[in-house]
């Protein structure tokens, strides 16, 4: 089958978009798998697919799915992807767009300077929603927030929609991301595995983040990922409610006002080029 696609990038998080609204999308796992794979296909660390919605409360629905063919709930450098998109694509003329994901409804914002601010919702601490299984360790307070021994580390524990662990590391350089990320994202006691993140508080509204993720392995940057550190480290009383993440692929701005408080996310979204696969 042939299939139109568009190769777009948030801040090095690269995509493969299927714009589903113009043409039937129904690829099998393996299909994604060879679509997703940077030599025998095109290669990406996932593949966003937008469809109609069929919600009135919503513009659209976008469907994520790692470059194994996985379905996961929640993209952030993807949403941006997203919503740049569908304005360049003129499927829609509205500057602010309502989606729903697998478990979310976000509402983006395209900003004048072409970046996109996009409410990614309010985390959720219950390890239900990870699943995070605790059971038999006892965490350290810090700021009344827990830090679980995990793996031989300390990992803050959240969902953004999707599952994250974060740990705090004197430099990301020299963090063990290719090893500790995967022993952590195939850890037990997540048993829908996680996103790892490394996190390195440079200032109290700056940080360094790489993020090891769920199947995709180590990506240039994670927005679900920043805002999960971003979170933890106000949680725990490291950083103030605005904060800026240095990625390897570019740089995310991350605000959360605390409680119940959507997460707000800024940053770039990059169309790269258009193509047609025979898969
Ligand atoms: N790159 C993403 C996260 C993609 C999904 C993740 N790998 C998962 O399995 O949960 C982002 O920008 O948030």
């Amino acid at each position: 089958m042939r299939l139109r696609f568009t190769k777009m990038q948030g801040a090095g998080n690269d995509f493969v978009v299927i714009d589903a609204t113009r043409q039937p999308f129904a690829l099998t796992p393996e299909q994604m798998r060879r679509l997703g794979d940077r030599r025998f296909g095109v290669g990406c660390d996932q593949i966003l697919v937008i469809e109609p919605s069929n919600d009135a409360g919503a513009d659209f629905r976008y469907r994520i799915f790692n470059n194994t063919g996985a379905e996961v709930e929640h993209c952030g450098n993807g949403s941006r992807c997203f919503v740049r998109y569908v304005v360049d694509a003129g499927l829609t003329d509205k500057r602010e767009v309502v989606v729903d994901t697998m478990n979310r409804r976000l509402r983006l914002q395209l900003q004048d300077d072409g970046r996109v601010t996009v409410d990614m919702g309010a985390p959720v601490f219950d390890h239900a929603a990870l699943p995070f299984d605790a059971s038999g360790l006892t965490p350290r307070y810090v700021n009344g927030f827990e830090l679980w021994p995990v793996q031989g580390v300390e990992l803050a524990v959240l969902s953004m929609g999707n599952p994250h662990a974060v740990q705090r590391v004197d430099d990301v350089e020299t963090a063990p991301v290719a090893t500790l990320g995967p022993a952590i994202e195939h850890d037990a006691r997540f048993p829908r595995r996680v996103n790892a993140g490394f996190m390195q508080v440079l200032a109290r509204d700056r940080i360094a983040l790489r993020v090891f993720e769920r199947d995709a392995g180590e990506t240039l940057a994670c927005g679900t990922g920043a805002c999960a550190a971003v979170v933890a480290g106000i949680r725990l009383g490291w950083l103030d409610a605005a904060v800026e993440v240095q990625t390897r692929g570019g740089q995310l701005r991350i605000e959360w006002a605390g409680g119940a408080s959507p997460v707000r996310m800024t940053g770039p979204a990059t169309r790269v080029f258009d193509g047609e696969i025979t898969l």
